[in-house]
């Protein structure tokens, strides 16, 4: 980066050599975003002595048209059209060092959708520029015109209801545990027990997928004969999120094929296969009216720090745009990283059709969804009936619960684990449907339901005082509210 902006401003725009991004267009303080145009705002940590105002127009300059040098093929495009431009640059508040910067991107430079594409550009080179310390993508703003050139969800949470006919409360899940090492006919008996202990759910862990103890069609074939079995027994439609994350998008195409052909509602995959295989799967998801749940998996190596990767409400959004039913999105109270408002913020932006800016909660930008289905948040990871009240107010109806070691870790067995589960929802809900309290009165309720359930007596014997108090790494700073 060629130092300060003033030294750059004698220089005429298209004389050879390095030049600073801003002197080349990068910055434009006036600059009046349009509604076509794709926004950015990242959180800037430039390297000592290196000028944020510079530093922020070299994000905008390397994830758009620019390369070091001034290059006379510049010339020959519609170069201020292309450029992104850094429209506004703020000091974070309480944090030296860091700034937020927005950039505006024309549509123009994007393929219809293509999140590979949109990520190309905007997490493409930039992020190992030297004369950043860090940069974190922390929310965008997709513009109508673009939301339309994708899928979306392949069913969304009303068809995903209707689907399943179930109405008024979150969903129930669990995740097999262990992890890995189960033989399929054990497996199919955690399937079992657990559907017909009450949950709507079971699930593949994101690492399951096809190794030598458990081949993928021995635990396909005989996840659904546990699916099937419950579903007679309780006259519910249950399920098991077959994973079908596989080397090739072939493989992955062989699998989910085969679990259709059991009757499966739904499949899985993990973030890991890549957002091109998300949206190949997405689109399989829907000619074929299987749901698609996605497991997050890796995404903390790069959403959880405050100053380096991409913030998960960017991920939420492009998840709603490649087109998954389902996706992982933190519990709050359990044993994974989630800051109330910055997690409030994640389930509005998949859910809302309207999500307005609101720093509060980490949203920078309005974005409107122009009645693309939301996705259904999934909370999961260390959680247990004990907190029944504590999620169903954190994130309404609209989620699916998933108590993994919280079902099958339950003393008196898996049937019992789900059960507890479902008892501790009922009464949650239905205390919620009375107006009471929930967070004042929500243990109360709990014990009251107790009385008559021993599963749950146990459930909250064995876990009620089980919390993970840890400072969180991304809680949102407090910014003036954007023009844009
Ligand atoms: O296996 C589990 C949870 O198991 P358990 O319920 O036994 O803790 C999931 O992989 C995590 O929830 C993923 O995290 P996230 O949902 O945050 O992506
Ligand atoms: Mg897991």
């Amino acid at each position: 980066m060629a130092g300060d902006r003033t030294d750059e401003t004698s220089k005429d725009r298209w004389d050879p050599g390095v030049q600073s991004y801003a002197s080349m267009g990068y910055y434009n303080p006036d600059y009046q975003p349009k509604d076509t145009d794709i926004l950015a705002v990242f959180r800037v940590t430039p390297q000592d002595g290196v000028d944020p105002i510079e530093a922020a127009a070299a994000v905008a300059g390397e994830s758009s048209t620019a390369t070091w040098t001034v290059v006379w093929t510049d010339r020959l495009t519609a170069n201020s059209h292309y450029q992104a431009k850094a429209y506004r640059v703020d000091e974070v508040p309480g944090r030296p060092g860091e700034y937020f910067a927005y950039i505006a991107y024309d549509l123009d430079l994007f393929e219809e959708g293509s999140i590979a594409n949109l990520t190309s550009s905007i997490i493409g080179n930039v992020f190992g520029f030297k004369p950043l310390k860090a940069l974190r993508l922390e929310d965008m703003r997709i513009p109508v015109a673009y939301v339309k050139t994708f899928q979306g969800p392949a069913h969304g949470i009303v068809m995903e209801r209707e689907f399943l006919n179930k109405y008024g409360r979150p969903l129930l899940g669990a995740t097999i545990k262990p992890k890995l090492g189960l033989s399929a006919r054990n497996y199919g008996r955690v399937v079992y027990e657990a559907c017909r202990g009450g949950l709507d759910f079971t699930k593949d862990d994101e690492n399951i997928n096809s190794q030598p103890f458990m081949r993928w069609r021995d635990r396909f074939l005989f996840a659904m004969e546990g699916v099937n079995r419950a579903m007679a027994e309780t006259g519910e439609i249950k399920g098991h999120y077959l994973n079908v994350t596989a080397g090739t998008m072939e493989e992955m195409y062989r699998r989910a094929e085969f679990a259709k052909e059991l009757g499966s509602v739904i499949v899985m995959i993990d973030l890991t296969v890549g957002y091109t295989a998300i949206q190949s799967m997405a689109n399989w998801s829907r000619e074929n009216g299987v749901l698609l749940h996605l497991h997050r998996a890796g995404h903390s190596t790069y959403t959880r720090q405050k100053t380096h990767g991409v913030s998960f409400r960017v991920i939420g959004k492009w998840c709603r745009l490649m087109g998954v039913d389902h996706v992982h999105a933190g519990t709050v109270v359990g044993k994974l990283e989630g800051d109330p408002a910055t997690t409030r913020g994640f389930y509005d932006t998949l859910r809302d059709d309207h999500v307005p800016t609101n720093p509060g909660n980490g949203i920078f930008f309005d974005q409107d969804w122009v009645s693309m289905p939301g996705v259904m948040p999934v909370a999961s990871g260390g959680i247990h009936a004990g907190q029944m009240h504590q999620l169903l107010d954190l994130f309404g109806d609209d989620v699916i619960l998933q108590f993994g070691g919280g079902t099958i870790g339950h003393p008196l067995g898996i049937a019992a684990g789900a059960e507890a589960n479902r008892v501790a929802l009922e009464a949650i809900v239905k205390a919620r449907n009375e107006g009471r309290d929930l967070l004042r009165e929500g243990p109360d309720v709990l014990r009251a339901a107790a009385a008559h359930s021993a599963p749950l007596e146990v459930a909250l014997a064995t876990w009620g005082d089980v919390t993970f108090d840890y400072t969180s790494t991304d809680a949102p700073d407090v910014v003036p509210t954007p023009t844009h």
